[in-house]
Parts: structure tokens; C-alpha cells; sequence
């Protein structure tokens, strides 16, 4: 029978997952930040887990695609259109980068960020010493960082995509098959379904993605739209609207930075 109080408990052990969703975002749409919401609602309905953040974390410039507007414009970008949700947050480490990073090692980062986050982390760096008392400042204390009675596991990391990211796995060369078993074994993937895909299919057809199937969630996205963000920078290039598929935030900073060769008046 429901209870408030079963309802408490179950949310206190079921799995906290944070979502991350790598991406250009050149720049971030409407479906960008409906992929998050579509993410949440399904793993949250499996009741195996429960989703406490979203990241966005956009790729560096060094990525050299082709039309890739600076990170400090994609990630202004981002602050917008974030700013009507309550979790979701934009993380810059990955932009913020010297070189570009495959995508593995930005989970890896964010997975050992969370763990120091979630005190799970019990061995202090000499660099990271804590004060011991507020009244004696240069003290340390380099014993383990206190554990709070009763504190919870650190969440569990799943990357968040589109459907053509995970079918991109299948193109030679991309992506090595250690980053992809680390990504699909280690973390686990939600994958949202996008016209022109097939991703039961791709899974299908991989012996790899079939023996980590338990950690990958398909997410039918049942109201299709096909916003995408190159369709966007053409429709703004040519001068056209794109009213009602960016945040109004977005668009008007778009065409005050003129981006995406958005024509003047
Ligand atoms: N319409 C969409 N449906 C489902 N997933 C999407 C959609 N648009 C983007 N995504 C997903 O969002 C993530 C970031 O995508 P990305 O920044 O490449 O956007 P994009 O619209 O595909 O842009 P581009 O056309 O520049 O490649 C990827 O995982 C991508 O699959
Ligand atoms: N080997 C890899 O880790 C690898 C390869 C290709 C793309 N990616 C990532 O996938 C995302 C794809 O974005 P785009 O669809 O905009 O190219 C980016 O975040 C990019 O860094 C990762
Ligand atoms: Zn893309």
C-alpha cells in the first residue's frame, strides 16, 4: 500500500543516479534539455533508481567540428537555458580542457569528483589537508576524512545520449572498444531513441552492447521531433525563425553575439 513513510524509505535506498550528457550543444536545444527530462522519468519508473542531477558537459574547442562556435559562447548558452530547471547544471571541466578528451575519461573525472563529493573518498591527498580545529587554522589533520553515520553510497554515473551517439560506437575508428566497455560496463548508458535510428537493432548486432545490456535503458521518445542542432545553425544562417525550438534566452543571445552567421537586420 503507498505511504509517505514506504515512499521516504524506498527513496532513501534505492541507487541515486546523476546523468551526464556530452555533446557539442552548438548550440543547445529544446531536445537537449528534453532528452534529460525524457532520462529521468524512465529510469526513475524502473523504481531501481533515482535520478538527483543532470550535467551537461559541453566538449572543448578542441574538438575542430566543423561550425563549432566557442565554448564560451556554447556554454553562456547553456546557463540559459538551464535556468527553468531545478537540477540540471552545466559543468565546464570538459570545455575548459587543453585538449580534446574522449569521452570515457570525462566520466571517469565526474565519477571521481562525485566520489569526493560523497566522502567515499578515504584517503586524503597531502594537497588536500584538512584544518583540524577552527580555533588552530594551521593545523592538519591528515587522518581519513570523516564519515558521516549513516552516509550514502555515492550516486551512480550514466551517460546520457542520443541514439545516433550510441550508434556513432559503430563507426570504425571513433570510439575504442575499451572506452565502450568502460562506458556501458563500468557506468551504463540512457539512450534516447531519434528518428532514423534503431538502437535495439545496434545493440542487437554488438556482442559487446548485448553482454552489458542490463545497463543500458532505451527510451522511446513517443512525441518525435527532429530538432537538431545543425538544422538549427542552417535555419539561422539563412535568417529564418527558430522560435519554440531554443529557450527565448538562447536565441536572443544568438543573435546579439551574431552566431552561426545569423544576417543583420
Ligand atoms: N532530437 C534529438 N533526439 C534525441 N537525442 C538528441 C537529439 N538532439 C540531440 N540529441 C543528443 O544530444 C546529445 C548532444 O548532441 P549534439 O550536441 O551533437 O546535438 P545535435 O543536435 O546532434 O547537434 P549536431 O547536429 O551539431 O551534431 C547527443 O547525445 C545527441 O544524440
Ligand atoms: N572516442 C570518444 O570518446 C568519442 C568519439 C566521438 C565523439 N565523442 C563525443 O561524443 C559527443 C558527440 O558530439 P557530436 O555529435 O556533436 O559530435 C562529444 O561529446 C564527443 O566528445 C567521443
Ligand atoms: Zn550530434
Amino acid at each position: 500500500m503507498f505511504s509517505l513513510h514506504n515512499l521516504k524509505r524506498n527513496m532513501a535506498t534505492t541507487p541515486k543516479v546523476v546523468l551526464i550528457a556530452c555533446g557539442s550543444f552548438n548550440p543547445v536545444t529544446n531536445m537537449h534539455m528534453r532528452m534529460f527530462e525524457l532520462g529521468r522519468d524512465a529510469l526513475n519508473k524502473t523504481g531501481r533508481f533515482h535520478v538527483i542531477e543532470g550535467i551537461i558537459s559541453p566538449v572543448s574547442d578542441h574538438y575542430k567540428k566543423k561550425d563549432l562556435a566557442p565554448a564560451k559562447h556554447r556554454t553562456h548558452m547553456i546557463k540559459q537555458a538551464i535556468k527553468t530547471s531545478d537540477w540540471i547544471r552545466l559543468d565546464t571541466w570538459e570545455s575548459e580542457q587543453s585538449q580534446w578528451l574522449e569521452t570515457e575519461k570525462v566520466l571517469t573525472h565526474h565519477r571521481e569528483a562525485l566520489d569526493s563529493r560523497y566522502n567515499a573518498n578515504i584517503h586524503p591527498t597531502p594537497t588536500k589537508r584538512r584544518k583540524k580545529t577552527k580555533t588552530n587554522e594551521d593545523e592538519v589533520d591528515n587522518s581519513a576524512p570523516r564519515i558521516v553515520a549513516g552516509s550514502e553510497e555515492p550516486p551512480v554515473l550514466k551517460l546520457l545520449c542520443g541514439a545516433d551517439l550510441l550508434e556513432s560506437f559503430g563507426t570504425p575508428g571513433l570510439w575504442s572498444d575499451e572506452d565502450i566497455e568502460t562506458i556501458v560496463g563500468k557506468h551504463g548508458l540512457v539512450c534516447i531513441t531519434r528518428a532514423g535510428t534503431n538502437p535495439q537493432k545496434f545493440i542487437y548486432e554488438s556482442d559487446m552492447l548485448t553482454k552489458f545490456q542490463e545497463n543500458i535503458l532505451i527510451v522511446t521518445e513517443w512525441m518525435t521531433n527532429e530538432i537538431s542542432a545543425t538544422k538549427v545553425r542552417r535555419a539561422l544562417g539563412r535568417g529564418e525563425s527558430v522560435k519554440y525550438l531554443l529557450p527565448d534566452p538562447v536565441i536572443d543571445y544568438i543573435r546579439e553575439q551574431r552566431l552561426y552567421g545569423v544576417p543583420d537586420k
